[in-house]
């Protein structure tokens, strides 16, 4: 029995990853959350002749307690979205105290459950989300993960493009670091089979998966930002964890953990001088079970970037704990 939660699932991406889990077969009750339509979406979706029961819940009659019982796997889409001119940083005045409140929630009747953060900005949300749980004394780091995967999906179609590729997913590239900017590496050296890209490419095509987002919240302008990409990219990392949970080997995904607690974690830490980056992780039964070292082997090119990265994670991670160790006054 597999209960999955989506704790914002009334949302731009809420919907339709709700949509998705809901059609998994892999899913036995999904339970919906958000402070706003729930009742209305899980109406609508309870009606699709699949086998998971769909229930929704309001934060009224203890809604949270009834969403949040029994959950072995939430997903997090909770939160604003960005506007042209604004950065994921925009977010983090309003996004942080949700995501504090439902991790809280979760601590409190879910403790074991994988939690899935989509809610930016991932490079201070994971952080608070781990703060929380510490705190609580639950808190398991090969059960909490980042969702960087639209970057890696970013990867995979804009490479395709480049090298006339038909089917963007046959190539595995690890994307690395963080969600945001230049905290987002894409690592091409290393990907699997390997690619050409021209060098006057480069640049060009680096430049657009760290902006991926912003050509998305410009196109939608002033509609929001990524909600049905970023359903289908929340909708693969949650199926790959439920499907190594249920037992399957050799699943690798990059997402973004605390370092220190997953296997193989440690050196990389050392390494990037942060706690949380994202690395290609291999999935388990207890869910993060080794971090893969990828950042050894990036090229000089690459390391340039990472450098970057570095920096600009280093004050997201620790702009997190310190709203989480040192919450502001109301
Ligand atoms: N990780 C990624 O790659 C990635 C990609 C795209 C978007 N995002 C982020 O995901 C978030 C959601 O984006 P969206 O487009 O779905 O936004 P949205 O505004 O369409 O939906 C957010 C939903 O969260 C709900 N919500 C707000 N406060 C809540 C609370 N306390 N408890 C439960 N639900 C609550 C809202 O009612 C709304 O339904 C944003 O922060 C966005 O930046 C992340
Ligand atoms: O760009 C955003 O703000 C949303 C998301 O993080 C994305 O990468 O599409």
């Amino acid at each position: 029995m597999v209960k999955a939660c989506v704790a914002g699932a009334s949302g731009g991406i809420g919907q339709p990853l709700s949509l998705l889990l809901k059609s998994s077969s892999l899913i036995d009750e999904l339970s919906l959350y958000d402070v706003v339509n729930t009742p209305g979406v899980a109406a609508d979706l309870s009606h699709i002749s699949t086998p998971a029961t769909v229930t929704g819940y309001l934060p009224k009659d203890d809604g949270m307690k009834q969403a949040f019982t029994g959950v072995d796997i939430f997903v997090i889409p909770a939160g604003i979205p960005r506007k042209p001119g604004m950065t994921r940083d925009d977010l983090f005045k309003i996004n942080a105290g949700i995501v504090r409140d439902l991790v809280k929630g979760v601590a409190e009747y879910a403790p074991k459950a994988f939690i899935l953060v989509i809610s930016n900005p991932v490079n201070s949300t994971v952080p608070i989300a781990a703060e929380v749980l510490k705190a609580a004394g639950v808190f398991d780091p090969k059960k909490l993960f980042g969702v960087t995967t639209l970057d890696v999906v970013r990867a995979e179609t804009f490479v395709a493009s480049i090298v006339g590729e038909k089917n963007p997913a046959k190539t595995t590239i690890p994307v690395i670091g963080g969600h945001s900017g230049e905290t987002i590496v894409p690592l091409f050296s290393q990907a699997n089979p390997s690619v050409s890209i021209p060098a006057d490419k480069l640049d060009a095509l680096v430049n657009r998966v760290q902006f991926g987002g912003d050509e998305v919240v410009k196109a939608k302008d002033g509609a929001g930002s990524a909600t049905l990409s970023m359903a289908y990219a929340g909708f693969r990392f949650a199926e790959k964890v439920i499907k190594a949970v249920k037992g399957e080997k050799g699943i690798v995904e990059p997402s973004f953990v605390y370092l220190p607690g997953v296997s193989g974690g440690e050196h990389i830490a050392k390494i990037t001088g942060v706690d949380f980056f994202s690395v290609p992780i291999e999935l388990g039964a207890s869910g993060a079970e080794q971090a893969i070292d990828v950042v050894s082997g990036a090229n000089e090119y690459e390391k340039k970037l990472l450098e970057a990265a570095y920096t600009g994670l280093k004050g997201n991670v620790a702009k997190g704990i310190e709203f989480a160790q040192n919450p502001p006054p109301k």
